[in-house]
C-alpha cells in the first residue's frame, strides 16, 4: 500500500472552493478549484447558498483524491472565509435560510443600537473586535430575528450555527461533529479571546442560544473523521483555521512581531503578538492568531475591503484592461501618476477608518491622465492602504516592522511588491508558494496528525522565492504619501 504522506487543504473562499495536497515539504502536488456563485438579494446584501459550497466542496475534494490517490492522503485540513454565517437543521441537516456572507451589511441597523446602547468597550475587551456587522453575531441574530420558526426551533435546541468550516465539518463527518477552532471562533463577536470560550454575556446581547454553538478546538486537533458516504473515504480532519489567519500558520509568522499581509480581492494584514492580546487604540481588530500545542499567539489585524477588487473593476467595470496581468506593464509605462489617487472605498473604508459610508474617488485628473496613471493610481492604493495599517499597528504594538510576508494573487505583480516595499521602506517576503492559507491548513492537518513534530519543523518548510527591497528616497515616498491622506481627508463621510 502506497504510504500516506500527502495532506489535503480544502479552502473555501468567498470567490471559490479549492482543494490542494501537500507534500510535507510543503510542496503542492494536485488542486482543483470550483468558482463560487454570488447572490446580491437586496442593496449591500451578499448571501451564498450552503448546499452549492457543500457540492463545490464534495467535487473538488474527490477531484484531489482522484488525482494524489486517496491512499496516499493522511489528514485533512479545513480553511475558510470567515465570519459567514450557517444556521442548520440538526436533525435534516439542512440550512434553514443562504449563508450570510462577511461582506453583507444587514446587520448596520443592529451595530448602530448595540453602539448607541455603549456597548462597543465591553465587545472589545471581550472579543478584541470593533462593533460592525462583518462579524457572525449580527448575522445570526438576523436570521433568528427573520426565518419564520427560526428562534423557537432554537430554544427547543434544534438548531445549530457555523462559521462554514463548521458547517463543512458538520457535513464531512457525516453530522457528528459540531466543532470550530478558535480562529474562526474569535470572528464570531461571542467569544471571550481571553478565555477561548462563548461569553453569556454577549450570548444574551445577540439572543443566541449556547446551544446553537459549536464545541471550539484547536487549530490542530481531532476534528473526527469522515464519512465515506460523503466522500467514498474516511479520513481524520486534524486541522482548521479561518483563511487568514491560516496563511500565518502558511507564511510561518510563529515570532512575536511577524506580519502577513494577504492581497487577494481584500487585503488583510495581520502581526502575532504572541502570548497577550493587545487592544488596539487604532481600530484594528484583536483576533486569535493560533492555537497549536497548547500556545495561544494573538494578532492585530487590519482589513482592507479592496485590494484585488480594486484591478477587477478596472477590467470588469471600466474596461480598461482585458486581465489583472496587464497592470503591470502599464504601471510600469509611466514614471507616475501625475498626482492621480484613487480611493477605492467602494464600500466604505476598512482598517483603520471604518467608515462604511465613506465612497471611492478618483482625484487630481489632468488632461494628460491616461489608462496608465489610472491604472497605476488603482495599485499604489493597495499599497498606500496597507500604510495606514502598518502605522496603525506599529502605534498599537511600539514593534517596529521589520519586514512583510506576503501572499494571494495580486503579490504575482512585481511593480505592486516593489512600490509595496518603497512607500513602507520594509523588504517584502514572497514565498514560493503564494497558496499559504490552504499550506496552512495543511500544516495544521500535520501537525494534528503527528507528521510535523511541532512549529520549527512547519516554520522549516518556508522558502523565500524573492526579496523586494526598498529603493526610494526618503523624500518622495513621504510625499506621495501625504498626498494619498490628504485624498483620504476629501473622502471620509
Ligand atoms: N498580476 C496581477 N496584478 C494585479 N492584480 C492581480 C494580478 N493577478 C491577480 N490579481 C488580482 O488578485 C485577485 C485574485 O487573488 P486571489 O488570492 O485568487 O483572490 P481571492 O482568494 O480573494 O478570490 C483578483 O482580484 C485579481 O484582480
Ligand atoms: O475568502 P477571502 O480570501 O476573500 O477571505 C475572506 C476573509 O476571511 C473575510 O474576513
Amino acid at each position: 500500500m502506497a504510504k500516506a504522506d500527502l495532506i489535503l487543504a480544502i479552502d473555501q473562499g468567498t470567490t471559490s472552493t479549492r482543494a490542494i495536497a501537500f507534500a510535507l515539504s510543503g510542496e503542492p502536488q494536485a488542486s482543483a478549484q470550483k468558482e463560487l456563485p454570488q447572490i446580491y438579494p437586496d442593496d449591500g446584501w451578499v448571501e451564498h447558498d450552503p448546499e452549492e459550497i457543500w457540492r463545490a466542496t464534495v467535487e473538488v475534494t474527490k477531484s484531489v483524491l482522484a488525482k494524489v490517490g486517496a491512499a496516499r492522503v493522511a489528514a485533512i485540513g479545513i480553511t475558510n472565509q470567515r465570519e459567514t454565517a450557517v444556521v442548520w437543521d440538526r436533525k435534516s441537516g439542512k440550512p434553514v435560510h443562504n449563508a450570510i456572507v462577511w461582506q453583507d451589511r444587514r446587520g448596520a441597523p443592529l451595530c448602530k443600537k448595540l453602539l448607541a446602547d455603549g456597548l462597543e468597550p465591553v465587545i472589545q475587551r471581550k472579543t478584541g473586535l470593533l462593533i460592525d456587522s462583518y462579524f457572525s453575531a449580527t448575522k445570526i441574530a438576523w436570521i433568528l430575528e427573520n426565518v419564520a420558526g427560526a428562534r423557537a426551533a432554537a430554544e427547543r435546541g434544534e438548531l445549530a450555527f457555523g462559521t462554514i468550516d463548521t458547517f463543512l465539518l458538520w457535513r464531512l463527518t457525516g453530522g457528528r461533529v459540531h466543532a470550530t477552532d478558535v480562529t474562526n471562533a474569535s470572528r464570531t463577536m461571542l467569544c471571550d479571546i481571553h478565555r477561548l470560550d462563548w461569553d453569556d454575556e454577549l450570548l444574551r446581547v445577540f439572543g443566541v442560544p449556547r446551544s446553537m454553538l459549536p464545541e471550539i478546538r484547536e487549530n490542530a486537533a481531532d476534528f473526527g473523521t469522515t464519512d465515506p458516504r460523503e466522500i467514498d473515504v474516511a479520513l481524520p480532519v486534524a486541522g482548521m483555521a479561518g483563511d487568514q489567519q491560516a496563511a500565518v500558520i502558511g507564511q510561518a509568522c510563529f515570532q512575536p512581531g511577524m506580519i502577513k499581509s494577504t492581497y487577494g480581492t481584500g487585503c488583510f494584514a495581520l502581526m502575532n503578538t504572541g502570548a497577550t492580546p493587545v487592544l488596539s487604540k487604532n481600530r484594528l481588530l484583536t483576533t486569535v492568531g493560533y492555537k497549536l500545542q497548547g500556545e495561544t499567539a494573538y494578532a492585530v489585524e487590519g482589513s482592507i475591503f479592496i485590494a484585488g477588487a480594486a484591478v477587477q473593476w478596472l477590467r470588469d467595470g471600466l474596461k480598461l484592461i482585458q486581465q489583472a496581468g496587464e497592470t503591470e506593464r502599464l504601471a510600469r509605462s509611466v514614471r507616475g501618476t501625475g498626482g492621480v489617487y484613487l480611493v477605492p472605498a467602494f464600500t466604505g473604508l476598512g482598517a483603520p477608518y471604518w467608515d462604511p459610508m465613506a465612497r471611492g474617488a478618483l482625484l487630481g485628473l489632468t488632461r494628460d491622465t491616461g489608462i496608465a496613471e489610472i491604472v497605476r493610481a488603482a495599485l499604489e492604493a493597495v499599497c498606500y492602504q496597507t500604510r495606514d495599517l502598518m502605522s496603525a499597528m506599529v502605534a498599537d504594538t511600539g514593534t517596529e516592522v521589520k519586514s512583510l510576508r506576503v501572499d494571494g494573487g495580486m503579490v504575482r505583480n512585481d511593480w505592486v511588491m516593489q512600490f509595496l516595499s518603497d512607500l513602507l521602506a520594509v523588504p517584502i517576503g514572497r514565498p514560493v508558494v503564494i497558496e499559504t492559507t490552504a499550506l496552512g491548513a495543511a500544516m495544521a492537518a500535520a501537525l494534528g496528525v503527528g507528521l510535523l513534530p511541532d512549529l520549527k519543523a512547519a516554520a522549516a518548510n518556508w522558502q523565500q522565492e524573492r526579496l523586494f527591497n526598498p529603493d526610494m528616497p526618503a523624500e518622495e515616498r513621504e510625499r506621495l504619501y501625504a498626498g494619498w491622506q490628504a485624498a483620504i481627508r476629501r473622502i471620509r463621510s
